[in-house]
């Protein structure tokens, strides 16, 4: 790694609507080093990142201050286009994929292997080379490791492997210099941070230079150079390698400690409880993947954990019973066949769901911050009316609602100018949080909720497994927790499900190890004590 500057910027600050995002921002990217940024929800990771990349957004929103000098020479340029040009790479929170078109074709977006012909009628004609470009693409996946054809659809594709076409895209791009990583891994699970890092290493060896934002402290320690901590948008502490201290960092980064959430009073607590929903038989087609066989009985009150590899059908069972997914077998609730082609009902009957992909199924991103978080409340359960009983005809309880709204922006730790403030203007996990807040304020019986921590910064992962164990200890809700992160589900659940090729493959204590569950994940071993 040399100690040339690659990128350094002086003074950098952003204002959105008056208010800073970052203010005076002096950083450096070495040649050749990857340099990692943390900080807690809406601290301004990635405003930085899509000044470097010279985003529209930042230009609609009345530009930045300061300078940003490239390669040794003051940056003149004002669009994404440019910023490719001089070698310049993204990987974006949210992807920016285009579903609708092939694998191929979106990682050679910007970069394609164009065939010139001669000129007609004076004009030169160029067409896209289409089976030079698959070969590539197929040559980059297979060495992401990725067993899937280039021509497939964008559409319906897993997560994890939406997020490796995001990263090939890039890497497709002989010109890169300099690579921008937004959260990367946040939907990637371990053996897919594995390839990750792999691909990293491989980037940095090459001299590429890299930028990479996470909120999983280890996986920033392992992979940078050094680190930049920022805090309500300033830079307030710098690490190299062997400075690294994960506890401080942690502490910089919200300053203070964080006390982790814990289920201490789960022992046979729900034993004595009825069923409250049951899967029988059920069989559901979730995109490629099926998922069968499903015979579960969830009892009133209990948290039970569902986790897997991605596309093994973790979050399946929680789409299903809201209607989303095709699905045989009867789902049982409070002794009655639910009829799930009906999910206004199953929110009515105190069935809510909290999806995964926030964007495109959780929220309501031209709409403030209030109304993200009473509408599901006001609208399925008649809450906040004045006179509850007239339903739609009757006014909003305005008072009520300014109370309730300030009390979850204070409870969930939302960053926010203020109840007014549009979703789309939030940082992504302060969006999260909002869907979290929403769904709890139906007070629900029985709570589904996908990777709910899913690029949550540190303190506020543990406000929110709190508030989970909070409401279901007054309201005894019962929640269904998917996540790939064994850690939470090993520290708020009563039991935890491993599927595995879509069938419930092992069914764990919280107290088994970290070893037991990887082996079932993998679907390897079935309960280690049982059978030894
Ligand atoms: N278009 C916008 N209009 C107004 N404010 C904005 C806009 N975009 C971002 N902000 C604000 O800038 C601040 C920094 O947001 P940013 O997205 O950079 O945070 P972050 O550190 O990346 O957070 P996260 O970890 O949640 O992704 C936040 O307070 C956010 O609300």
């Amino acid at each position: 790694m040399g100690e040339i500057d690659m990128i350094k910027t002086i003074n950098l600050s952003k204002k959105f609507s008056g208010i800073y995002a970052l203010k005076d921002i002096n950083f450096h990217l070495r040649k050749g080093e990857v340099h990692g940024i943390v900080g807690a929800n809406g601290s301004g990771k990635s405003t930085f990142l899509n000044i470097l990349f010279q985003d529209l957004n930042i230009h609609k929103t009345g530009g930045y201050e300061g300078d940003i000098i490239y390669e040794g020479t003051k940056l003149k340029i004002n669009n994404t286009r440019e910023a490719m040009e001089l070698g310049i790479g993204k990987v974006y929170q949210e992807f920016a994929l285009i579903n609708s078109m092939d694998i191929a074709s979106n990682i050679k977006i910007n970069s394609p292997n164009i065939i010139s012909t001669t000129s007609v009628l004076g004009d030169n004609l160029s067409y896209i080379n289409k089976k030079e470009n698959e070969k590539e693409a197929q040559d980059i996946i297979s060495e992401f490791r990725l067993n899937i054809d280039a021509k497939t659809y964008v559409e319906g594709l897993m997560v994890n492997t939406k997020q490796f076409i995001e990263i090939a895209r890039e890497v497709s791009n002989k010109n890169l210099k300099v690579l921008l990583l937004d959260e990367p891994t946040a939907s990637l699970n371990k053996e897919d941070v594995d390839i990750f890092i792999n691909i990293i290493e491989k980037l940095k060896k090459n001299g590429v230079s890299i930028i990479f934002i996470s909120h999983r402290l280890d996986e920033i320690t392992h992979l940078c150079d050094r680190v930049s901590v920022f805090r309500d948008g300033e830079i307030v502490a710098k690490y190299s390698k062997e400075e690294f201290d994960v506890e401080q960092i942690a502490i910089d980064m919200i300053g203070k400690k964080v006390n982790k959430a814990l289920n201490i009073h789960r022992d046979n607590k729900n034993t004595n409880q009825e069923d409250i929903l049951r899967f029988d038989n059920v069989a559901i087609l979730d995109g490629n993947h099926n998922i069968k066989d499903i015979n579960l009985s969830i009892k009133r009150g209990e948290i039970l954990g569902i986790t897997s590899l991605a596309g093994h059908g973790h979050t399946s069972l929680s789409y299903s019973i809201m209607g989303l997914l095709e699905t045989n077998g009867d789902i049982i609730y409070r002794n009655k066949k639910l009829n799930i082609k009906r999910p206004d009902k199953t929110i009515e009957q105190g069935i809510v769901m909290i999806p995964d992909e926030r964007k495109e199924r959780g929220i309501l991103l031209d709409s403030s911050v209030r109304e993200n978080i009473i509408f599901t409340s006001c609208y399925s359960k008649n809450n906040f009316l004045k006179i509850k009983r007239l339903k739609g005809l009757s006014l909003l309880d305005f008072a009520k609602i300014k109370n309730q709204v300030n009390y979850s922006i204070k409870e969930f730790n939302i960053k926010c100018s203020s109840p007014k403030q549009k979703l789309r203007e939030l940082s992504g996990g302060n969006q999260q949080k909002i869907c979290i807040a929403r769904a709890v304020l139906t007070y629900p019986d029985i709570l589904f909720i996908n990777e709910p921590t899913r690029g949550i910064d540190i303190y506020s992962k543990e406000i929110i497994l709190d508030s989970l164990l909070k409401i279901n200890k007054a309201n005894e809700t019962t929640i269904i927790l998917a996540s790939s992160e064994i850690d939470e589900l090993k520290r708020v659940c009563d039991r935890i499900i491993v599927m595995y090729e879509g069938s419930i493959f092992d069914i764990l204590s919280p107290y088994e190890s970290n070893e037991v569950f990887s082996l079932a994940i993998s679907g390897k071993r079935r309960n280690y004590n049982e059978k030894n």
